[in-house]
């Protein structure tokens, strides 16, 4: 059995970007990276554009101009503005190379064809230059920049609908038992309803893995080696769930070995998790995680979000953790350190009552997880604690 602490560094250092390419329309390339870096094929903005309702003028050491016409956004015409003379402007319209400012609406009294300003101002005032966010042919977005809304809002405004980036991992969640039965059946003894899928598919959905794939096995060794020979073949990653511990009934273990599947580890000193398997066969990355549903999502958090991040090139990261007040007592049973369900809120943070590694009503709940180490055996209400947020 390893420690947390190993287990993790395992993870960082042999997951690795996957570095294929994939063109995505551009509305659908939110959470991918650049896979090369982006020119842009026009000046942004790409004429001088008024950034205020009001007037462009030509400037004239007085205060009074000849109003001579308008000009509405998307109006393509340029009239000839004369030293003293000045033309009405919308907000993003183009403003006449023979305009020097704009003044906003504001700032002017209107009388008749005439405008008097307050006072004069500087020239450029108001007016965005062409090309000032990128120019035509210069980089507009670096390889490697994760495409957010404002990143996909940018690279849209200089008229690109599809985008080269890094692909995705394809992801098989596989689940494990002849207990499990599917929503809409009605229980029978000894029956439960199949949840680990719908949950860990959501929480990938969620950090925006949607090549997801469910795939349901009875306890059974060779339908369990068959079914995951074919995953381990066609996918990036697989996510088993249940089947991993020690019980006759228990063929992941088993089957992985029969694959040939490199183990870089097996059983975690960890509560809930323990019997957490992680391993890999050429490309392909395999993660066990214990059948309770708590200890499976809390080693998808720990654990496979790493792996999720490195595949995708964020390299290493984990999930934010961060000192929180504790506004609970709690006393860990057995030796393992402890990963709590727990709720955060303003710097304080509340440990849930029911940890055990099946109960899902409190992960329903739980918005953070609270670490309790090694080298703690309780927590007091009011001690500072490590407290992990969840990306919910
Ligand atoms: N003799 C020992 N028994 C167990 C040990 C041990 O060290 N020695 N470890 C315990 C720990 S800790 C855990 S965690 C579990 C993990 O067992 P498995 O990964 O083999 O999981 P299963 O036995 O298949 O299932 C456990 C539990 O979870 C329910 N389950 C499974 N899959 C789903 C699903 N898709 N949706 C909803 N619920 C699911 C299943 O019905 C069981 O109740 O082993 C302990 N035993
Ligand atoms: O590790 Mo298990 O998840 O404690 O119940």
């Amino acid at each position: 059995m390893i420690s947390i602490e190993e287990a993790i560094q395992i993870v960082k250092k042999t997951t690795k970007p996957l570095l294929g390419e994939t063109i995505k329309p551009i509305e659908k390339s939110g959470g991918y990276k650049l896979f090369k870096n982006v020119y842009s094929d026009i000046d942004m903005p790409p004429f001088r554009q008024a950034a205020m309702d009001g007037y462009a003028l030509h400037l004239h050491d007085g205060l009074t101009y000849n109003l001579i016409g308008e000009i509405k956004a998307g109006d393509n015409f340029q009239p000839y503005i004369k030293k003293g003379e000045a033309v009405r402007i919308f907000t993003g319209a183009a403003v006449p190379d023979t305009a020097h400012a704009v003044i906003m609406q504001e700032k002017v009294k209107n009388i008749g064809n005439q405008i008097n300003i307050e006072h004069n101002i500087l020239e450029n005032h108001n007016i965005r230059p062409v090309g000032e966010q990128v120019k035509k042919g210069d980089l507009a977005l670096k390889k490697d920049t994760k495409l957010t809304p404002a990143a996909i809002g940018y690279l849209s405004s200089l008229g690109i609908s599809e985008i080269s980036v890094y692909k995705k991992p394809s992801i098989a969640i596989v689940t494990t038992g002849n207990e499990l039965i599917e929503a809409k059946n009605k229980l029978g003894y000894g029956q439960i309803y199949e949840s680990n899928s719908k949950m860990l598919q959501s929480a990938l959905y969620n950090l925006k893995f949607y090549d997801v794939t469910i795939h349901k096995i009875k306890d059974n060794y060779n339908q369990t080696v068959t079914k995951l020979n074919d995953l381990i073949i066609n996918k990036d990653l697989v996510i088993i769930t249940g089947g991993i511990s020690v019980g006759d009934y228990d063929f992941v273990g088993k089957a992985l070995n029969q694959l040939e599947v490199y183990e870089h580890f097996y059983k975690v000193k960890q509560k809930p998790g323990k019997p957490l398997y992680y391993g890999k066969k050429e490309n392909t990355l395999i993660f066990a995680l214990p059948g309770n549903p708590a200890a499976a999502l809390t080693c998808f958090y720990i654990y496979v979000y790493i792996a999720l991040q490195n595949m995708m090139n964020n390299y290493n990261i984990e999930l934010p953790r961060i000192q929180a007040i504790s506004l609970s007592n709690f006393e860990k049973k057995g030796d393992r350190p402890q990963f709590l369900k727990a709720i955060y809120k303003n710097g304080s943070v509340t440990i849930l009552e029911g940890q055990s590694s099946a109960m899902q009503q409190t992960f329903a709940i739980s918005n953070a997880l609270v670490f309790v180490p090694d080298s703690k055996s309780r927590i007091k209400k009011n001690d500072p604690v490590e407290t992990i947020i969840l990306p919910l």
